[in-house]
């Protein structure tokens, strides 16, 4: 039996890491447009389904099929009680599921076995391809980067741990993240990574283009393709490394002989974040606010504060800390300066080459509306989110240990060498931090760990005793 594919969208949308709106009930999901993809030939593409992997050219010499493959890129809206977002996605059509495919059916409908075609890598090469040669396909714009060549020979595989984005990486050579839930306006990311590599910057992945849309009447980015780097190591699990050495070298080594010490990285780190900060002050507008914007900026924090303990109530128990960083911080009457920043930085957004580290989604918190995310800020909000990684990495192997607290004095051994390590960084790098500065670095990381409370109660409650843990810390 066949079904409508908006009927099977809205059973199958649930069950995928990135949709946002899993606890509560979709009450409508529609179409909003379903534009074809043009396929380069849809028939060798059935043919190699039927035939196993070889391919062949020769028309003549292919088995006869009913149906076609087919691949439209859809967006949906879906209305739950109040809200409605739009999500973008990619669904195939074929006659038949080959079972390389079965796992990402969505369903029966009148146009053959719908399914979730990032998956497919027979299809996905459309997305290079559109890309490379500034295609237009009813709304959708692909863009390549000016000065860059794409090899659309490229196939792809779906990079694995991938939460509220879907990314593919096209052999070794690209990464394409399809942002699924569409936010209307150009992608912060796309902004900045595309200013940033005009100034040849080397602390980010060359882009190569992107693809857009009108959705609600704005220009929308709907994915971004970047140059993939195969040979770097992501910066939380190269702390982590150093954090598990620690933990099974002898009782009492200090950090520094226990063997893969990080805070030569974390030095290095801080001057790359201190030269990104410095060429986002290039390329973007800088300004300066005064006192009372300074008093603003801190209201906003302590709004943060109560709706993190409206969600999550035991926080109100550790309020006290910060209210009294925030007063501080209020009570300085300094002027801030403020530009362009990451807005999400922690050490999973950061990628060791051999020769750099490299910064990576510049998208902000996922969830803010864009106006903020692009908002000029203080650079220390992203030194203050790279200062909560380094706690973060120190604890989360703690879980689930018996000598969980015989560890801890290691822990926070670990997360005070490496948060000194980067902040000599970000100084040596020219970065601006001076005395003053431990009072809104402070009131930064306390706003952080409360948004921090509320992401880990959402998304992964057993580690919400990190975030917790920051507002019963001395302040420094
Ligand atoms: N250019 C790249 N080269 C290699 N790996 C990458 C690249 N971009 C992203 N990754 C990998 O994908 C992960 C998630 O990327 P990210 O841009 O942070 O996506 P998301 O917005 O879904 O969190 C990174 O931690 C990294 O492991
Ligand atoms: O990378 P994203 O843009 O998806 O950021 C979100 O998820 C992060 C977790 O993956 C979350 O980061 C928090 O956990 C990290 C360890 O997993 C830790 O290093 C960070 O310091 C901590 O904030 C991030 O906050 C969230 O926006």
């Amino acid at each position: 039996m066949t079904h409508t594919l908006e009927a099977l969208l809205a059973g199958w949308i649930t069950g995928q890491r990135w949709f946002a709106g899993k606890s509560r009930a979709i009450s409508e999901l529609a179409v909003e447009s379903a534009t074809p993809l043009p396929l380069r030939d849809p028939e060798e593409i059935l043919h190699n389904a039927v035939a196993g992997s070889s391919r062949t050219t020769d028309a003549a010499a292919r088995p006869r099929t009913r149906g076609q493959v087919s691949v439209r890129h859809v967006v949906i809206t879906v209305r739950q009680g109040d809200t409605t977002d739009r999500y973008q996605l990619l669904v195939g059509f074929r006659p038949e599921l080959p079972q390389r495919l079965r796992h990402v059916a969505i369903g029966l409908t009148d146009e053959g076995h719908a399914y979730d075609a990032v998956h497919d890598a027979d299809v996905t090469g459309v997305l290079l391809s559109a890309i490379a040669g500034d295609a237009d396909v009813g709304p959708l714009r692909f863009r390549h980067m000016p000065g860059t060549e794409i090899d659309t020979s490229a196939r792809s595989l779906v990079l694995g741990g991938e939460q509220s984005n879907t990314s593919l990486v096209f052999g070794d050579a690209y990464i394409c993240k399809l942002f699924r839930k569409l936010i209307p306006g150009v992608n912060p990311e796309v902004e900045v990574v595309s200013a940033l590599a005009r100034r040849g910057s080397r602390n980010i992945a060359r882009p190569y283009g992107w693809i857009e849309a009108d959705v609600a009447g704005q220009n929308t980015t709907l994915a971004f393709t970047q140059e993939f780097l195969p040979t770097a190591s992501d910066g939380w699990s190269l702390a982590l490394t150093s954090v598990r050495d620690l933990y099974g070298s002898l009782p009492g080594t200090p950090c520094c002989d226990a063997g893969g010490d990080f805070a030569a990285e974390s030095h290095r780190l801080g001057i790359a974040t201190a030269n990104l900060h410095r060429q986002l002050a290039d390329a973007f507008p800088t300004s300066t606010i005064e006192a009372p914007e300074v008093k603003r900026m801190v209201e906003g924090f302590r709004r943060r504060l109560d709706s993190a303990i409206a969600e999550v109530p035991k926080l109100s128990a550790y309020a006290g800390s910060a209210h009294e960083a925030f007063d501080r911080l209020s009570d300085m009457g300094r002027p801030i300066t403020v530009q362009r920043v990451h807005g999400d930085y922690h050490l999973g957004q950061v990628m060791r080459t051999p020769n750099e580290w490299v910064v990576l989604d510049f998208e902000g918190e996922p969830g803010q509306p864009l106006s903020e995310r692009r908002a000029l800020d203080s650079p220390l909000r992203d030194v203050a989110g790279m200062l909560r990684s380094f706690e973060y990495a120190a604890r989360h192997l703690l879980f689930g240990r018996a000598d969980a607290g015989a560890l801890e004095p290691c822990a926070a051994e670990w997360a005070a060498r490496n948060r000194a390590a980067f902040i000599a960084g970000y100084s040596a790098g020219g970065g601006r931090i001076h005395g003053d500065d431990a009072v809104l670095l402070r009131a930064l990381e306390l706003s952080k760990a409360a948004y921090e409370v509320v992401y880990e109660a959402r998304n992964r409650p057993a580690w919400l005793p990190i975030p917790l843990a920051a507002f019963t810390h001395a302040a420094a």
